[in-house]
């Protein structure tokens, strides 16, 4: 069941500029960050029920991916993962594809692995965790 709703712009311009980008060239243009490949997850706002469209790094496993939260190894965790845990349902645009997703949080072995997948596909995730005493959550979107 897709997402409905009102799509409000990131206020961060660097960010609204690679979803204009990425999303206006049906998913040809502005597809990586320092040449890795982007992915673009939409979420519902938890408090204002709005659509939210936020680039993520792309890491994938045989069609299951994962999305980290880790805002760089910022103190508090992107207000994204709050919609996500609210409104579990996403959809995740890779390139040209667009498709519904079930995400939730992994912990313990799981959690160890995707962060595996995680680092190997964006190696500066780990020195985003080593920089914070926040545990960088990830949750596993699985195709719906
Ligand atoms: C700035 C803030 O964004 P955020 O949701 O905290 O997300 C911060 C960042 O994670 C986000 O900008 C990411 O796109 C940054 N980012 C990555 N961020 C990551 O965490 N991980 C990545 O792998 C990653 C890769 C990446 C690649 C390219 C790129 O351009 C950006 C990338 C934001 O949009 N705030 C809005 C509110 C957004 C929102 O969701 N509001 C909710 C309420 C949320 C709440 O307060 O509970 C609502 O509408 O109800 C505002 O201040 O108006």
């Amino acid at each position: 069941m897709p997402l409905t709703g009102e799509y409000e712009a990131s206020p961060t311009e660097w960010v609204r500029k690679q979803v204009e980008q990425y999303e206006g060239s049906g998913g040809t243009e502005g597809t990586t960050m320092r040449g890795l490949p982007v992915i673009i997850l939409t979420t519902k706002g938890n408090k204002s029920g709005k659509l939210r469209k936020t680039p993520l790094m792309r890491v994938e496993h045989e069609g299951t991916y994962a999305a980290v939260a880790s805002l760089g190894g910022a103190p508090k965790h992107p207000v994204w993962y709050h919609n996500v845990l609210s409104t579990p349902t996403v959809e995740l645009q890779d390139g040209p594809v667009r498709k519904d997703y079930v995400a939730r949080e992994v912990t313990g072995e799981e959690k160890a692995q995707w962060w595996d997948r995680a680092v190997a596909a964006f190696p500066d995730y780990a020195d985003y965790q080593r920089k914070t005493t926040r545990e960088i959550p990830v949750f596993v979107l699985e195709p719906v």
